[in-house]
């Protein structure tokens, strides 16, 4: 990644529908030149909202400034902010060809027909896509369809790229191999991007910086890492990944003064009988093909998921003994309102 200075800045934004239905509450974000900021967050808690705002398809409450570069848009309407956007539902003109669908914008703005029939061609080779330039958009599989999007988008090079769960519509197998073109086309063209999900593996692979939210506020923004091994919200503690909590007087041979620990699945293994330091019995058991995922009701009365790599099969009830490592317990006590809370 290649950043620079701010290049969206949102001042006080907070957006209330009718009289009381209130989407976001006020608040500030700042993204830098060529970032790829992730909003992630359950549904309802104003993801949309703010990438709307950023566009220009919502106005901020009273109070509320969006800034592009410094310079204030606010009052701005979208096709004067040059961002480019890319939604779920592709919203592509079925009318047109693929040619035309990456040239409307460009011919929008009256750029001459070498100009669009070069960008065209480069956007075209970029999404792997020229063999389908003159193919009508319902003649399109929707991997395909979203790579016109993509490249409809970019085409007008613009200030700010937006996306909206643009992968949410196609399989599982086709969503990781655009996922990885979407990370390296932003990467290449250093564009800044605020990019919706509420898809983690998604925001934790995409984003420079993941922005989690939860009803309206937003509740730590921070890297990948940070926001996985430092959550310092109670809300995404549980939100990320798996977080499995015992009583620490369950576990032999710690000497710490917490009286819970916290640790992630991969953090602990399936050990033999007579070792380990946990231990309690396989309440369910998740073939998933590379591993089984676990969930084991430990002796404390805890919930504990783990994974095993073992090929064995385990039955519901029997035994197992977890070595958990205790060099990689995940610290609690910068959760806001400390770890009862968590
Ligand atoms: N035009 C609107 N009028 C009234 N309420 C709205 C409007 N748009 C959004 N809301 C409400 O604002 C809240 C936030 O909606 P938003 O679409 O931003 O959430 P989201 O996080 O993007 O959710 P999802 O992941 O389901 O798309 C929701 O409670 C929603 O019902």
């Amino acid at each position: 990644m290649s950043v620079s200075k701010t290049a969206v800045s949102l001042q006080q934004c907070a957006k209330t529908f009718g009289d009381d239905s209130t989407a976001l509450y006020p608040l500030n974000l700042e993204i830098s030149g060529g970032e790829t900021v992730v909003l992630l967050g359950p549904s309802g808690c104003g993801k949309t909202t703010l990438l709307r705002i950023i566009a220009g398809l919502e106005s901020p409450d009273q109070g509320g400034r969006v800034l592009f570069n410094g310079d204030d848009v606010t009052r701005i309407p979208i096709e004067k902010r040059n961002v480019g956007m890319i939604f779920q539902s592709y919203a592509l003109f079925p009318n047109m060809d693929v040619f035309d669908n990456i040239a409307y914008g460009l011919r929008v703005r009256r750029e001459d027909r070498s100009v669009i029939n070069d960008r065209v061609g480069e956007m075209l080779e970029m999404m792997q896509i020229s063999d389908l330039s003159h193919r009508k958009i319902d003649q399109l599989s929707g991997g395909q369809r979203q790579r016109v999007a993509i490249a409809r988008a970019i085409a007008t090079r613009p200030r700010v790229l937006l996306l909206d769960e643009p992968l949410a519509a196609l399989d599982a197998l086709l969503r990781d191999r655009l996922r990885v073109e979407i990370d390296s086309l932003l990467r290449t063209l250093g564009i800044t991007a605020v990019y919706v999900t509420h898809d983690q593996a998604e925001a934790m692979a995409l984003g420079d910086r993941i922005v989690v939210m939860s009803k309206g506020r937003i509740a730590q923004s921070g890297t990948p890492r940070e926001i996985y091994y430092n959550p310092t919200d109670p809300f995404v503690a549980d939100f990320i990944g798996t977080l499995n909590r015992v009583s620490a007087a369950s576990v032999k041979g710690y000497q710490g003064s917490t009286p819970e620990l916290f640790f992630r699945p991969e953090d602990a293994e399936i050990v033999s009988a007579d070792s380990g330091n946990y231990s309690g019995h396989v309440k369910s058991a998740f073939f998933l093909g590379d591993r089984t995922r676990l969930v084991i009701a430990g002796h404390d009365q805890a919930e504990v998921v783990v994974d095993s790599k073992h090929r064995a099969e385990f039955a519901i009830g029997t035994e197992v003994h977890l070595q958990m490592n205790l060099d990689r317990l995940i610290d609690m006590s910068g959760c806001e309102g400390g770890q009862s809370a968590c």
